[in-house]
This record gives C-alpha cells, sequence and structure tokens, in this order.
C-alpha cells in the first residue's frame, strides 16, 4: 500500500531576479513500512524535498499526500497537529533538551499531545535502542550515538506512520552510524513504520530498500537495493 505520494512537488525560493528552484516537479512514492535513502550533492534539494514531506514547509505548486491526506489542504493548525501525530523527525542535531532526562525526552511528544505513555510499546522502543540503563542520564551524559538514538526513540515514540531522518548520522563515525540506522530499520520494521532519510553516505544508503538519487531538485534515478 502507498502511504506517501508527492506530484509534481516545485518550490521556488526568492524572488526575481534571484530565483531558485530548490524541487522542479518531484513526483514519488512511497510504501507502508519501505525504508528510503535520498541522496544527492550539496545543494540538490534534499532538505528542501524533506522539509515539504513533513509539511514544515509550503511548496510552490504540487502536493503531498500521507495516508491519504492531503498536507497542503490542510490550514496551518490542522498541519501542526497532523505533523506531531503522524510525522516523526530526526535530524543531525539531536535538539534533545538538556535539562530532562532520557525518559522525559523521549515522552515529551506524547506528553505534549495530552496522551497516555503505552508502557509496552515504549519499553520494547527502549530496549531495542539500548537504552534501558540510560533512562535516567541527562542528555549531556551520553555519547553521541546513544543521544541520537534517544532522538529515535522520540521521534517513534508517538507511533508516527513516517518518521523523516535528515542527515541522522552526520555526526556519528561509520562504525556508530551503521548501528543506529541498523536499529532504526529494526524497530521501524516491526511497527511498519515508514522511513525517509537524507544521507550523504553511500554506505548508509545501502541499508535501505530504495535509494532515490536527487539532482537539480529533480529526481535523476533511483533503485531498490
Ligand atoms: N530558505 C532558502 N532560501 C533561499 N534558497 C534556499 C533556501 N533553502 C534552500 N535554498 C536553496 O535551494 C537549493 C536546495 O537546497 P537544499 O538545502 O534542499 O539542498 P540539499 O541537497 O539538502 O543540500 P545539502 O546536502 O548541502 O544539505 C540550494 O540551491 C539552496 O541554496
Amino acid at each position: 500500500m502507498i502511504l506517501l505520494q508527492t506530484k509534481e512537488l516545485t518550490k521556488i525560493y526568492g524572488r526575481e531576479p534571484n530565483l531558485v528552484k530548490a524541487l522542479d516537479g518531484v513526483s514519488m512514492e512511497v510504501r507502508e513500512g519501505e525504508f528510503v535513502a535520498i541522496v544527492g550533492s550539496s545543494g540538490s534539494g534534499k532538505s528542501t524535498l524533506l522539509h515539504m514531506l513533513g509539511g514544515l514547509d509550503r511548496p510552490t505548486s504540487g502536493e503531498v499526500h500521507i495516508g491519504g491526506k492531503s498536507l497542503f489542504e490542510m490550514n496551518d493548525d490542522e498541519l501542526t497537529v497532523f505533523r506531531r501525530r503522524k510525522i516523526g523527525f530526526v535530524f543531525q542535531q539531536y535538539n534533545l533538551v538538556p535539562i530532562l532526562n532520557v525518559y522525559e525526552n523521549i515522552v515529551l511528544p506524547i506528553e505534549l499531545d495530552g496522551n497516555a505513555v503505552d508502557k509496552t510499546y515504549l519499553e520494547h522502543i527502549v530496549k531495542t535502542l539500548g537504552l534501558a540503563q540510560k533512562l535516567d542520564s541527562l542528555p549531556g551524559e551520553l555519547s553521541g550515538g546513544q543521544q541520537q538514538r534517544v532522538a529515535i526513540a522520540r521521534a517513534l515514540a508517538t507511533k508516527p506512520s513516517i518518521v523523516l531522518a535528515d542527515e541522522p548520522t552526520g555526526n556519528l563515525d561509520s562504525r556508530t552510524s551503521q548501528e543506529v540506522i541498523g536499529l532504526l530499520k529494526v524497530t521501524s520494521k516491526q511497527f511498519n513504520q515508514t522511513i525517509v532519510m537524507i544521507t550523504h553516505s553511500e554506505e548508509i544508503a545501502q541499508l535501505a530498500d530504495t535509494v532515490v538519487r536527487i539532482g537539480d531538485g529533480l529526481i535523476v534515478g533511483g533503485m531498490r537495493t
């Protein structure tokens, strides 16, 4: 089943005469549970695409559908709620709250939404990501790889249907990167969560089910690994 679909997604930044066409009519489909890596050179439009997929910014034209919902037909308030419930974000900077411990960081998005924590699900995520012994630690007491695993646990905590990750291993060494992405893959497969991840690393891209290559705002290639 198709979970995410874009139609002729176009984003133009700036004003005449300094227009930048960051996305030039991208149409793509991602299946439920699929792990997609987006690769491409610097400035090719990867982050712009991811921001549009997550409804963080509106396109100049074109559409994004997630689970049959058209993101940009929603108003800003509806979009904010949709994002919080359906989409998990992981960024290169872990964006953890330094004064909250690991557990508090992970459950923060659930509590912001006024929901109860599903203890069994959460325990499973925490265990799979190897964080069970670290729940009382502050982010500053953890290694980079551990902090990114906390950020992943937080992104998965609300049971999103899709996780969008922008260079999640950009700050990590190669071995830790493989480990963190391996864990993300395992957890998301267990819960049939879809992942779309930007990476500069061909090694990391090989862990995905599908690699989408972007060049000059267009899809220039794709392959199932
Ligand atoms: N807010 C903005 N205002 C103006 N131009 C922008 C803005 N954001 C991105 N761009 C331009 O759009 C193009 C695509 O940028 P984008 O950040 O999507 O590329 P990228 O593939 O993610 O690059 P990188 O790998 O370096 O992060 C670039 O030419 C960039 O300069």
